[in-house]
């Protein structure tokens, strides 16, 4: 299927620092890819070029209406700033007014659509009140409804929980589920459980570059080992055997910490029956012994910390 989006060698440079680094990707129409990374990744770098707010000094970005490129993608964009920008002396109904006419809508339109979101986001019976009493989750379904007003094809969003409280987080997070039926989004986030709340495909970024990308559910298959995570009790015996459990020809990756340990094994039945048996030989003292798969936030934390 041909992509909506379409980004090829995308790179930005201040100065002398690069900090996009020719990345590539394609969003599918209708699906909701997450641009997943820690602070200073190069997200908000990343979605700026995207919105059109930022020039990138190399690469490509090709938006596709009806399946054609199109020269000028902004009006097919939706999108929302990490720190939206409001009047507080305006009503949340003047600001959709407004913002509708900015985008394109003539004044009756502006004013039906206006209705429509205010309902849409929840904000029916908050129109007329001044957005400086607005909570922030208020204002963040505002701005969700700002930047949708005039249907956009793509939604782009920078950091759209991060600031919330968890009641807030979890409205807007809804909300965008709601939404992400209708249109495709993008939205970055350093949160993974954010990205996989809402989204089908993640784009994990570090240092300007793409570390991982596809579908989230074939990596989370993909990259789920199996794992046995042990603590021990912090007497020596019990301490300077979990120290050498890395050395084990079963273990295939090992992370001791004080008392803790989490290996990567590759059969998880036999390593523990291994550990097990080494373990009582050793008089060793467990506080807590669990094997599994790895997580997806182990995937994450791993590229985080490579
Ligand atoms: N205008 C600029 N001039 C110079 N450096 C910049 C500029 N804008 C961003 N940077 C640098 O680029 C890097 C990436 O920043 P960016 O804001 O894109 O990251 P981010 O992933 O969005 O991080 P955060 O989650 O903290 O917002 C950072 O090191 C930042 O300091």
């Amino acid at each position: 299927m041909t992509p909506l989006l379409q980004v090829d060698g995308l790179t930005k440079r201040f100065k002398e620092r690069t900090v996009v680094k020719g990345i590539s990707f394609s969003v599918a129409e209708g699906s909701c890819a997450a641009l997943l990374g820690p602070n200073g990744a190069g997200k908000t770098t990343t979605i700026s070029m995207l919105a059109g707010l930022l020039q990138p000094t190399e690469g490509s970005i090709q938006l596709r209406v009806g399946g054609k490129p199109v020269l000028d993608r902004r009006p097919y964009i939706g999108y929302l700033p990490q720190m939206p920008v409001f009047y507080p002396w305006m009503s949340g109904k003047e600001f959709l007014n407004y913002a509708g006419e900015l985008a394109g809508l003539t004044t009756r339109e502006a004013a039906l659509k206006t209705g429509e979101w205010l309902e849409a986001v929840g904000l029916g019976a908050d129109g007329q009140r001044k957005i400086g009493g607005y909570s922030g989750g208020m204002k963040q379904r505002l701005g969700l409804a700002q930047a949708l007003i005039h249907r956009p094809k793509l939604l782009i969003l920078d950091e759209p929980v991060s600031a919330l409280d968890p009641a807030g987080r979890k409205d807007v997070l809804s909300l965008l589920q709601r939404i992400r039926r209708e249109t495709t989004v993008l939205f970055s986030t350093h949160v993974l459980h954010d990205a996989e709340e809402i989204c089908d495909e993640i784009l994990m970024i570090k240092a300007g570059e793409i570390a991982l990308q596809g579908n989230l559910e074939h990596i989370r298959r993909e990259y789920s080992e199996p794992v046995i995570r042990m603590e021990v009790g912090g007497e020596k015996a019990s301490q300077d055997w979990l120290a050498s459990v890395g050395n084990k020809a079963f273990v295939l990756q090992a992370e001791i910490a004080g008392t803790r340990a989490e290996l990567t094994v590759a059969d998880v039945e036999q390593a523990s029956h291994e550990l097990m048996e080494d373990a009582v030989a050793h008089h060793v003292i467990f506080r807590k012994f669990e094997s599994g798969q790895s997580t997806l936030e182990d995937l994450f934390m791993k590229v985080v910390q490579a």
